[in-house]
C-alpha cells in the first residue's frame, strides 16, 4: 500500500498511543497532531518519540470541547509550563488548532479524531467543518455512544459530495468488538442476541485515561454526559471509592447495537454491552468477551463465542483496530467510495 499520511485531532489518552501504534504499522506517516491548545505540522512525519516523550505526564485533557471549559477542572499530571502538545518542540500554541489542520487537509490521507464526547454533536460538527473546509480524505472516530451514529448518517450525502471516506465507532467496542460479531455472526442465518461484555483494569493507565473514566461514569444509571462533565476530579475520585475501584456498567449506550442493525448482521435491541472497569488493578476484572447467538442454515442453534487475550490493554484493542480501519478506509477512499461506514460494514456481509 502506497504511504498514507495521517493526523489525530486529540492528543490525550488515546490519541498519544494511537501515535505510539502507528510506528508498528506499515505505511503510516503521521504528519499532524493536535490539542484543544496546540499542534504540531510535519510533512517528513512528526517525531513520535519526541513528541511522547514531551507529553509523558503532560497530557491536556481540560474537560472541554470548543464549547468552553466546564467547571471541573482539568489538565491532569501537568508537570511543566506547557501543558500538553505545546510542550513538544515541534508544536506551537494554537486558538483553533482543528482549523490549522483543516488548513492542510489537501496533504492528509486520513484523520484519527480521538476527541472526546462530552458534547454528541462534536464529532458530527468537527466533521463539517473538515467538510466545509473542502477536505476529501478519511476521517474515522472511536466514538462510543449510539445517538452520534446517526448524526454521522446524516452527513452520508455531505461527505459523498466532498470525497469523504468517514468510518465511526472504530476503536475497541464499538469497533474491534463490532466487527469480531460481524464475522461470528456468518455462521448463521439468523442472530437472536449479541452481547459484548468487557474488562478493564486501568491502575497504570489511569492517569492517562481519566478522559474515558469520566465518559463511562456518563454511563452509569445516576449519570449522563452533562453531570459527569461538571464533576469535579474529587468528586470522581469519590464515586471510584464508593465501587471499591470496580465499577460495573450495565447495558450501556454503546453504539455496536446501530452498527449492527446498519449491517444488516440484527437489530439493535438485540445487542447488549455492559462490562467492568477496574482502577485498582492492572490485571482485567474480567475477560472481554462477545457472544453471538443465531441460527444456521439446516436449524441448529449456537453461539459462536470470541474472546481477546487478558494480557491485552484498552489502549491496545482501541488504537491497533482504529490504525487498521484507518488503512481500511483509505482503500475504500482511493477507490472512489465516500459516506458513512461503520466497523461491522466492512466486514464479510448478509
Ligand atoms: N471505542 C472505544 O473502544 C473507546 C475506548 C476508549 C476511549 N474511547 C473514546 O476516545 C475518546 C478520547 O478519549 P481520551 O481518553 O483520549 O480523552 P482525553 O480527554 O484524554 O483526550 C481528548 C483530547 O482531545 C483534545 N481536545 C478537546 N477539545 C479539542 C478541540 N476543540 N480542539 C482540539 N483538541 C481538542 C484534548 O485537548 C485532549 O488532548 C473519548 O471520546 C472516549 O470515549 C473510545
Amino acid at each position: 500500500m502506497d504511504e498514507i499520511t495521517f493526523a489525530v485531532l486529540g492528543t490525550g489518552g488515546i490519541g498519544r498511543r494511537a501515535l505510539e501504534v502507528s510506528q508498528h504499522k506499515d505505511a503510516l506517516t503521521p504528519v499532524a497532531a493536535c490539542d484543544r491548545h496546540g499542534v504540531a505540522v510535519d510533512f517528513d512525519g512528526l517525531d513520535v518519540d519526541e513528541l511522547l516523550a514531551a507529553t509523558e505526564g503532560n497530557i491536556d485533557n481540560e474537560v472541554a470541547t470548543d464549547g468552553g471549559t466546564t467547571a471541573a477542572e482539568g489538565g491532569i499530571k501537568q508537570h511543566g509550563e506547557d501543558r500538553g502538545v505545546v510542550a513538544s518542540s515541534q508544536a506551537r500554541p494554537s486558538e483553533d488548532s482543528i482549523q490549522e489542520i483543516i488548513d492542510h487537509g489537501d496533504r492528509i490521507d486520513a484523520v484519527l479524531l480521538a476527541l472526546p464526547n462530552y458534547e454528541h454533536d462534536f464529532i458530527p460538527r468537527t466533521a463539517d467543518r473538515f467538510a466545509e473546509g473542502g477536505y476529501a480524505g478519511v476521517m474515522i472516530d472511536v466514538l462510543k455512544r449510539s445517538r452520534v451514529i446517526d448524526m454521522l448518517d446524516d452527513r452520508s450525502d455531505e461527505f459523498e459530495e466532498s470525497g469523504i471516506t468517514f468510518i465511526c465507532g472504530a476503536g475497541a467496542t464499538p469497533g474491534l468488538l463490532t466487527g469480531a460479531a460481524a464475522l461470528a455472526a456468518q455462521s448463521f442465518v439468523e442472530v437472536t442476541d449479541v452481547d459484548i461484555h468487557w474488562g478493564v483494569g486501568l491502575k497504570s493507565g489511569y492517569e492517562d485515561n481519566r478522559g474515558t473514566v469520566r465518559e463511562d461514569i456518563a454511563h452509569l444509571p445516576e449519570y449522563d454526559i452533562e453531570t459527569a462533565r461538571d464533576l469535579s476530579e474529587a468528586e470522581i475520585e469519590a464515586i471510584i471509592d464508593d465501587h471499591d475501584g470496580v465499577i460495573e456498567f450495565e447495558d450501556m449506550e454503546h453504539a455496536d447495537d446501530v452498527l449492527l442493525e446498519r449491517a444488516g448482521v440484527c437489530d439493535a435491541e438485540d445487542v447488549t454491552v455492559g462490562g467492568i472497569l477496574d482502577v485498582r488493578n492492572d490485571e482485567k476484572p474480567t475477560t472481554t468477551t462477545v457472544r453471538v447467538t443465531g441460527r444456521t442454515f439446516d436449524g441448529e442453534t449456537a453461539t459462536n463465542t470470541f474472546q481477546l487475550g487478558d494480557e491485552t490493554s484498552m489502549e491496545a484493542n482501541v488504537n491497533g483496530p482504529a490504525l487498521g480501519y484507518l488503512k481500511a478506509g483509505v482503500r475504500r477512499n482511493r477507490a472512489g467510495e465516500y459516506g458513512v461506514f461503520g466497523p461491522a460494514d466492512l466486514m464479510p456481509g448478509f
